[in-house]
């Protein structure tokens, strides 16, 4: 069982323009579609069409198209009922790959609502059957009037009110919902960033030289092992990704695809990762598996997530590093 909380869902609308985007001029595109989107949402998606049980939790009206999509998908979800409508993200997609997103703030979740939404999240793990083997994934941007440290008091919550048979925590954040987490003891058992996210979380080199050099981010990883992070999933763009662990480091690349569109292949990467997870696989191999998603997720246009079926992990290159956030030794070896 894996649940998620997405605190500020979108309606991901993708418009796919003829040729380069043109500012200031009136383009006609060549398609326009929606989704529902959001991260903690986009993870739901792709763990339910892989056949994994998800339940997401939103905040969002019944009658929000966000639900509408929900449901046409087939994915479970809880829905915390506000009276504004969700916000809707733009993604514009150029032939050539490119994508410019632009998201909106989303409507404000007051403070009574922040706390509806905590309890309803408990309740989702006690009813979905969630314990110590099943996750939580705490994602995206928060709304306005949600403090930075929101995703520290949810994970405070869940493990006081369901004490041993809590869920373990992983988060996927950025700017001050992830700096507030880390600094105010969320703990997660396992932390999301990019490379820009994991240069902020540890001001250790900028976003470039991480993605550039997969030893350095190890190394950076490493940082957040120390303070209590469990495992950290890296996504470094086109070098693949890295897991690291108290017990090892691992590097993931794969072949180059085609990207239609980038939009979700993070969490689509994270939902790889966790079903291989749940599924018992060791943590190579889930890395592995997140590194197929990803990459499957970045060759489908719009927000589209991939089904397990759809990912190719024998692709898949995975280098041992030689303990948590250290560089590779003579010792380091190569699996295909
Ligand atoms: O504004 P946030 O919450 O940081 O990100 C929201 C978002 O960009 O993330 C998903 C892709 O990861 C999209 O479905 C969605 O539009």
């Amino acid at each position: 069982m894996i649940l998620t909380l997405t605190a500020n869902p979108s309606l991901d609308r993708t418009v796919q323009l003829p040729g380069e985007l043109e500012r200031g001029a009136v383009q006609r595109a060549v398609s326009a579609g929606e989704e529902p989107g959001g991260k903690g949402v986009n993870v739901s998606r792709a763990l339910t069409v892989s056949g994994v049980r998800s339940i997401a939790v939103l905040p969002g009206a019944d009658s929000d198209p966000v639900m509408a999509g929900l449901r046409l998908a087939s994915v479970e979800y809880l829905n915390l009922p506000i009276e504004a409508p969700l916000r809707s993200n733009i993604t514009l997609t150029e032939p050539d790959g490119t994508t410019t997103k632009i998201n909106a703030p989303g409507p404000p979740l007051k403070p009574a609502e922040q706390e509806a939404l905590i309890t309803l999240l408990v309740g989702a793990c006690t009813a979905g059957g969630a314990g110590p083997g099943a996750w939580l994934v705490l994602a995206g941007s928060l709304p306005p009037e949600v403090p930075p440290d929101f995703y520290a008091s949810v994970a405070h919550a869940v493990r006081e009110r369901l004490g041993a048979a809590s869920p373990r925590i992983a988060i996927d954040s950025s700017g001050p919902p992830l700096m507030g987490a880390l600094l105010h003891g969320a703990a997660p058992d396992l932390l999301k960033p990019n490379a820009e996210e994991l240069a902020e979380a540890t001001g250790f080199s900028s976003e470039a030289a991480l993605e550039a050099d997969p030893l350095l981010a190890a190394r950076a990883a490493g940082m957040l092992i120390e303070r209590g992070v469990g495992a950290v999933l890296a996504t470094l763009g086109a070098k693949g990704a890295l897991l690291v662990t108290q017990n090892g480091s691992w590097l993931a690349s794969r072949p180059p695809v085609r990207a239609r569109s980038t939009v979700g292949a993070g969490d689509s990467a994270l939902a790889g990762y966790l079903l291989a997870e749940v599924a018992g696989a060791a943590p190579p191999d889930c890395l592995r598996q997140a590194v197929a998603h990803g990459a499957a997720a970045a060759s489908l246009p719009g927000t589209t997530v991939p089904a397990l079926s759809a990912t190719d992990p024998g692709a898949v290159t995975i280098t041992t590093l030689n303990g948590a956030g250290r560089t590779p030794s003579s010792s380091s070896k190569e699996e295909s």
